[in-house]
């Protein structure tokens, strides 16, 4: 069923458990996530980035909010990374059940304002709200202590943007970023950090850049002809850290896409005679499918719908 993202957040940070937003830009990938979500009888969250939108338009919209509706588990379609009031009013009038608006790079007053103003908009129309404050970086551990407290969220900060804007749901910059190369090794997460914002913020929290970029993964692109440098992600045990101290949403995006793309690359490396769509986006779509509900299985969402 279509809920909003803060009914699907509310219950998971109260449990003590976290629910993957999953993006997606085409029809292979919401049938993945939202099939995996029914098989483990998880609530997902389907986000679609204004990249998404441009590229899939109504009928990813479309798509999206009909099989959101039909489904027997909870599901939210959340706009991703919002970079405006009129992007977050196209949403609402795409029916999307989640809105973030995205000001992060922003000084805090304009954080602040912008903020408030599609929280206005968005309850009005019962759609709840993910705000941003911190910046995302993958924080190298030489990185001078002041310069992390400029890049991470600021925990007495976040409470009062919070208690200023009335968004239902937070994203903090802890020390993930997006994409594949989320620093040296195992990436830094500053948890105590978290923990203070936890405190001072009974929202759910929402962690950006959290992709695992599996090395078994990056192998299996890379042997199938595919270009990577010095890839690496966010470790399970800090998702499951993080989890604890109180993130409900997890973001992943570039697994996702590395799974696909890898699978597409073996297809088409494999049969070179091959130009039935079906026979590589098909095989693409399981290894999509297989990883969301490793996902699901990390955050521990499975059973929870
Ligand atoms: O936090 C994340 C994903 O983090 P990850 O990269 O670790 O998966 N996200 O918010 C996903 C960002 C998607 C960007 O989409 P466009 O390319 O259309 O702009
Ligand atoms: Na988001
Ligand atoms: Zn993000």
């Amino acid at each position: 069923m279509l809920v909003t993202g803060l009914e699907i957040l509310k219950k998971a940070r109260a449990e003590g458990y976290g629910v993957g937003a999953f993006n997606t830009n085409n029809m292979e990938f919401t049938q993945a996530i939202l099939e995996a979500a029914e098989e483990l009888r998880s609530p997902v969250i389907l986000a679609l980035s204004e990249g998404a939108m441009k590229y899939g338009g109504r009928a990813l919209t479309r798509m999206a909010v009909a099989l959101a509706q039909e489904a027997r588990v909870p599901v939210a379609i959340h706009l991703d990374h919002g970079s405006s009031y009129e992007s977050v009013l196209k949403a609402l009038r795409e029916g999307f059940t989640s809105v973030m608006i995205d000001k992060s790079h922003e000084d805090f007053e304009t954080n602040v304002r912008e903020t408030k103003r599609v929280v206005e908009a968005a309850h009005a129309v019962g759609v709840t709200v993910e705000a941003e404050l911190g910046r995302l970086a993958g924080i190298e551990e030489h990185v001078a202590v002041d310069e992390k407290d400029a890049l991470l969220t600021n925990p007495e900060e976040a409470r009062i943007f919070m208690e200023r804007t009335g968004a239902d749901y937070l994203a903090v910059a802890i020390g993930t970023s997006h994409g594949a190369y989320k620093g040296k090794g195992r990436p830094f997460i500053d948890h105590p950090r978290l923990a203070r914002i936890a405190e001072l913020v009974p929202a759910p929290l929402v962690l950006h850049g959290a992709s695992a970029v599996p090395q078994e993964l990056v192998e299996r692109f890379r042997a199938a002809g595919g270009e990577i440098g010095e890839a690496a992600g966010i470790h399970p045990e800090d998702i499951k850290k993080a989890i604890s101290l109180g993130v409900a949403k997890i973001n992943t995006d570039t697994d996702l896409r590395l799974a696909f793309t890898a699978l597409i690359r073996e297809a088409l490396g494999k049969n070179p005679k091959e130009f039935d769509p079906r026979k590589y986006l098909g095989p693409a779509r399981e290894a999509v499918k297989e990883v969301v509900k490793s996902r699901m299985e990390l955050f521990g969402s499975v059973g929870k719908a």
